[in-house]
């Protein structure tokens, strides 16, 4: 079974205080298959791990895999392999996309017949538990397959957003790989005195960008990135190609937790634009 990877357009780490995340599911997936076998064997592909669930246990990578086998309480042996599209622990979401994917998985493999609502709820109970702290963007926005606004982790489908989005052109720049996980970033944020006046500013960009054009947004996209510097969680290598993507006309940000990862820009690029962009990243996607 297939689950996709999301972006978060604004509002990342402000959601996990309860205030409002805009984020949209993209178009590269995480695939996960189950047979039947002997005994319980999970292979993560992408990490070129294959390892028994005693064994699977003891390794962190495993962990969001796990949680979801256990919290699903199945009996029977497997084999469960997943591989994914997505570049791992660089903010598309990649460890709710296998949690969403593992979940369905096992639904059907187990004929739970597990719905939409209740495969969203399971997926953000096991990052929250793997994680410690997580608001529903990423397992619900990739749970539902739509553009989500979220908010006190409530959420409402904001369709209209993502069609004037989509009158634009949207890349993902995967610029580099994090030093730390999402748990980590969120623990840098939480330790950032002047949190709250941060937040309340992105609070009031993402407001407005819900009611924009286009070309706003883009602007706006410009500013929520700034403030996410301000709260420690950009790098050089981030800034870098926000700033080369602004001189190109486009709306750019990072997206996600930050501290490297990928940065997301709206606007159409030229092909020598494109190159000058893929010279400083490790890839660029059309989303
Ligand atoms: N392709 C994959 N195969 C196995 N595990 C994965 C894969 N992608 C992500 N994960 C799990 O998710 C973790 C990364 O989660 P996280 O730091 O939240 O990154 P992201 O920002 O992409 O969600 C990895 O350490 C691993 O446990
Ligand atoms: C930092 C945060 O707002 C987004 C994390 O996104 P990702 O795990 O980097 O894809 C945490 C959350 O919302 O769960
Ligand atoms: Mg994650």
């Amino acid at each position: 079974m297939k689950a996709k990877g999301k972006v978060i357009f604004f509002g990342e780490h402000a959601v996990v205080y309860g205030y409002t995340a805009l984020s949209l599911p993209i178009n590269l997936s995480t695939n996960v298959n189950i047979k039947k076998n002997d005994n319980l064997v999970i292979e993560l592909k992408n990490l070129n791990k294959k390892l028994g669930f005693e064994e699977a246990k003891k390794d962190k990578d495993f962990r969001y895999v796990i949680k979801a086998i256990e919290l699903l309480k199945v009996k029977e042996p497997f084999f469960l392999s997943v591989s994914s599209e997505l570049p791992v622990s660089c903010g598309l979401g990649s460890s709710a996309s296998v949690v969403v994917a593992t979940i369905r998985a096992l639904s059907k493999f187990f004929n739970l017949n597990l719905p939409k609502k209740e495969i969203a709820k399971l997926s953000h109970r096991v990052e929250r538990e793997v994680q410690g702290k997580a608001s529903i963007t990423d397992t619900y926005t990739i749970s539902y397959e739509r553009a989500l606004k979220i908010r006190n982790n409530e959420f409402s489908f904001i369709d209209e957003f993502e069609k004037t989005v989509r009158e634009e052109k949207l890349y993902i720049a995967y610029v580099e790989e994090r030093e730390m996980k999402t748990a980590d970033l969120i623990k840098v944020v939480s330790e950032k005195e002047e949190k709250e006046e941060i937040f309340k500013e992105i609070e009031e960009i993402t407001r407005e960008a819900l009611s924009s054009d286009v070309e706003r947004i883009k602007e706006l996209m410009l500013e929520n990135h700034k403030l996410l510097d301000k709260l420690g969680v950009s790098t050089k290598g981030l800034n870098r190609v926000v700033r080369l993507a602004k001189k190109f006309g486009c709306g750019a940000k990072l997206t996600g937790a930050g501290g490297g990862g990928c940065v997301i820009i709206l606007g159409d690029l030229n092909e020598e634009e494109k190159e000058l962009i893929e010279k400083i990243v490790k890839s660029l996607y059309l989303a």
